[in-house]
């Protein structure tokens, strides 16, 4: 999917929601756990209750990974499942020397058909470089994440530049893809940060974990975030699809996630 495709997608529906498919197999309400793949069979119904309501859904591939090779197979049910105008995002955060990380590009480009991979940056040039040769598929490069040891070595400053390590992943990878292909995660945790990340790159799309669980505010994202062609992706997962664990899952998800995507409407027409 193109940049172009991904903002009318968000006109479209008024929501820049990404619902996080973060499914773990003993969070599966328990009448589902005797279907033929209950990770399918919850994914499928999470994604018919909020598919009106989101642009973008992101497995963490992590979830999957776990469950060996039927953790991949309900992965790929689940990605053929998603229409082809919902933008998706293998939450793999690879990256490694280039050769390899040209592989791993393989798999979640070609033989999975993601529209986009987060990628670590800290192997350099050579280790991202391999997953932008794919035509209409996006690199979002981990830039100033949303957990507590985001701090440890992202805001590490440069004796040179003065610049942040994050500031410093920002500035360099823009000289290797323009935005169309490259995105950055930005971690709704520190909601304060994203104006000077907006600055720093003021056309590219940021992906946008940490609202709902992790207790990131969506006004303040949104406040410092957004730019003309709304420029974000937030992600929500635990709240929306495990919003019950009971047997109305899918009507919980779907309340949740509409009560987020109001607030985006809501926000898109103040701040657009
Ligand atoms: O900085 C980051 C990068 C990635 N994530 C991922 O996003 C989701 C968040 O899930 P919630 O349940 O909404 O908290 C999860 O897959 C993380 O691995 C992140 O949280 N922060």
């Amino acid at each position: 999917m193109n940049r172009t495709q991904l903002f009318e997608q968000i006109k479209k529906k008024s929501s820049y929601l990404c619902v996080g498919l973060d499914t773990d197999v003993d969070k599966i309400p328990t009448h589902l756990r005797s279907a033929a793949d209950p990770v399918f069979e919850f994914n499928k119904q999470i994604i018919d209750a909020t598919i009106d309501l989101c642009v973008a859904y992101k497995p963490n591939i992590a979830f999957y990974e776990a469950l060996g090779p039927k953790g991949w197979e309900s992965l790929q049910k689940t990605l053929e499942y998603i229409p082809k105008d919902v933008f998706t995002i293998a939450d793999a955060k690879r990256g490694d020397i280039g050769n390899t990380s040209a592989l791993y590009a393989k798999a979640f480009f070609e033989h999975m058909s993601f529209d986009s991979i987060t990628v670590a940056p800290y192997m350099g040039e050579d280790s991202v470089k391999p997953f932008l040769k794919f035509k209409n598929k996006w690199v979002i490069l981990l830039a100033h994440t949303s957990n507590p040891g985001a701090d440890d070595f992202q805001l590490l400053q440069s004796t040179g530049s003065g610049k942040k390590l994050y500031e410093e992943v920002i500035l360099k990878s823009q000289q290797w893809a323009t935005p169309d292909k490259l995105m950055y995660v930005v971690g709704a945790t520190q909601a304060e940060k994203i104006g000077g990340i907006r600055v720093l790159a003021p056309d590219h799309f940021f992906l946008v974990p940490g609202i709902g669980a992790q207790g990131g505010d969506l006004a303040q994202v949104s406040k410092f975030g957004m730019n003309k062609q709304c420029g974000l992706l937030v992600n929500s997962a635990r709240n929306i699809i495990y919003a019950s664990s009971d047997k109305d899952f899918a009507t919980a998800a779907k309340s949740e996630a509409t009560k987020v995507r109001n607030e985006m409407e809501n926000l898109l027409n103040s701040l657009l």
